[in-house]
């Protein structure tokens, strides 16, 4: 019987899960809401329970469309946010919340409440920081860790187990403890190079020396490759939540983003092009982006998280850039804007979600994807709405808006989304120059996330890099991913490489147009650069002034 790969991804708006076959090809997908609970400060949190019960919701939806016998599921395997999970001994929620509430036991990727953590933690200076590209952020686990033990110090000590949230579904789909090289290399210090592993030293320093003392039980002894094989398989209760058999193979995870990654950057060129990861970079753009480059040799590139040895591609180093806002910031700027009550209307009765509503407009409009840009000649858009987290890893950057008039109407509307779509293209150009000024060079650029199903996004972000950019033959390259990891788990193939090579290709690529518009985007990132110095500007004639 042919053999099927479940692989499930929980981003940060939702959970989607989807079933392949053993090269690759999607036969059906599902995806269900999570809740998120949003509070003043940057305080954002969700429920592990409601994470893993939409997982079963998605597998169950994506197992019913896909028609198959849950017997020739051959391998899953999970991706998610880097989220922190806080379980107790029992493995019962605790709560990381101030309101108290148990269910609230996961401290979101973006919440920001460690940005003074992440600061003591920087002042080190320890060697360690050179991996997270010399500053480490308030997005990752060390910072969130301190954070708790300062401020709610009866969840701290109470807890017996302390998660990436990948590592966490994994744990609930098996009971096994081991932790994946991505998620303990990429967001929790550990050092996956020359038998690094955690640094007491580190610990120590910032004020976590409990984990050295209780050697690491709480955060990880076991630290595995992705794919690897975990416990039995599925356990009795975990199959029957998902609907599936009990010991179905399960890979150890991967960060969504990386799961994107692995999804997009090894797959077959149709066209006869070279397919060294080495010279691909991957852009996975969901609420954040991510921008993964990988390398033979470490890269060291400052304000670039890594390099992670490793961190995605087994043996190869990591440099991952990113934009903490980038989906988020589009559907930030629209929420605002005066037309979004008309626009969304218009777009609901014809039946289109309403970024596809305006694009359509847009593109039409404009005569093609490339000359869309020039309807934002007059409106500016710096969308760090929730910092810059590379190159300049300054989480307290905010977003400038240069432009703005009275118009209400949907065009008004539509020139504004299209400005945000050029300034997150020019922080993207950024990295990326940032990358090649330390030797991280790359000629192609595959897409992946919710916003890369989008021509309009995916020429602009041609037109400013310079790069080709490329999607994946399949439209889920990060359930791809994931699927790949069941799929090692498995036994299908001996490894990620493998698997990469067997179950992915690239499909339609986007050129950089004319050099008119090269002109036109050098001109107006001229301006982008203003607003960056406005940004700084501000916030640093402001600083000594108390908060009200
Ligand atoms: N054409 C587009 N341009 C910009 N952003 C888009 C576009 N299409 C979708 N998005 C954004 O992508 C995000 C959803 O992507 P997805 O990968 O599903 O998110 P996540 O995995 O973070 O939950 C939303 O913020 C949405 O607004
Ligand atoms: O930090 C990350 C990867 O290292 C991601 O930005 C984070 O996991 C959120 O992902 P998404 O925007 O796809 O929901």
């Amino acid at each position: 019987m042919p053999r099927a790969y479940i692989g499930v991804d929980v981003g940060t708006t939702s959970t989607r899960a989807g079933v392949f076959d053993e090269a690759g090809t999607l036969l059906a997908t599902a995806r269900h809401p999570i809740r998120i609970w949003h509070e003043a400060g940057d305080i954002v949190e969700q429920s592990s329970q409601d994470i893993w019960d939409a997982c079963a919701t998605s597998v169950r939806a994506a197992m019913a469309e896909a028609a198959i016998a849950p017997d020739s599921v051959g391998g899953i395997g999970f991706d998610a946010t880097c989220s922190l999970v806080v379980l107790d001994r029992q493995g019962e929620p605790l709560t990381v919340s101030a309101s108290g509430d148990k269910q609230r036991n996961v401290i979101v990727w973006m919440d920001h409440r460690a940005i003074a953590e992440a600061r003591l933690i920087n002042e080190t200076e320890d060697a360690v920081l050179r991996y997270v590209g010399g500053s480490i952020s308030p997005e990752m686990e060390m910072p969130k860790l301190l954070w708790l033990k300062r401020h709610l110090r009866a969840s701290f000590d109470a807890a017996g187990h302390f998660f990436d949230l990948a590592d966490y579904l994994t744990w609930r789909a098996t009971g096994s403890l081991q932790r994946s090289t991505c998620t303990v290399t990429c967001k929790w210090n550990y050092l996956a190079h020359d038998r690094g592993g955690w640094s007491a030293q580190f610990f120590k320093r910032i004020g976590l020396s409990d984990f050295v003392n209780e050697k690491y039980a709480r955060i990880g002894t076991e630290i595995v490759a992705p794919g690897t094989r975990l416990g039995a398989g599925l356990t009795r209760i975990a199959a029957a939540e998902l609907g599936l058999s009990p010991g179905i193979p399960v890979g150890a995870s991967l960060i969504d983003a990386h799961a994107g990654g692995i999804g997009a950057i090894g797959g077959r060129d149709g066209s006869g092009g070279a397919s060294d990861v080495n010279d691909r970079l991957a852009y996975i753009m969901g609420t954040s982006a991510c921008i993964m480059a990988t390398t033979t040799e470490p890269c060291f590139v400052p304000g670039v998280w890594g390099p992670y040895y490793s961190g995605m591609v087994p043996d190869f180093w990591l440099n991952e850039g990113g934009q903490s806002a980038a989906g988020a910031a589009i559907d930030h700027l629209l929420k605002s804007h005066p037309g979004h009550t008309e626009a969304s209307a218009a777009a609901r009765s014809e039946g289109l979600d309403l970024i596809d509503f305006l694009e359509r407009r847009i593109i039409a409009r404009a005569g093609s994807a490339s000359r869309a840009a020039l309807l934002a000649r007059d409106i500016h858009v710096l969308p760090e709405f929730i910092g810059n987290r590379s190159p300049y890893a300054d989480p307290d950057t905010r977003a400038v808006i240069a432009g703005l008039d009275l118009d209400t109407d949907i065009a008004a509307m539509e020139r504004l989304f299209v400005a945000g779509l050029c300034g997150l293209a020019y922080g993207l150009a950024e990295v990326i120059e940032a990358f090649a000024a330390h030797g991280v060079r790359s000629s192609i650029m595959i897409m992946g996330g919710g916003a890369s199903r989008s021509p309009l996004v995916r020429q602009i972000m041609a037109d400013t890099t310079g790069l080709t950019v490329a999607l994946p033959q399949t439209r889920e390259p990060v359930l791809l991913g994931a699927a790949m990891l069941g799929a090692v788990a498995g036994g299908a193939y001996a490894s990620i490489g493998e698997t990469m090579a067997k179950m992915s290709a690239l499909g339609r690529k986007s050129e950089p147009t004319a050099p008119d518009m090269a002109a036109f985007h050098t001109r107006k990132r001229e301006v982008y650069k203003l607003l960056r110095d406005v940004d700084r500007g501000s916030r640093a004639a402001m600083a000594d002034i108390a908060r009200g």
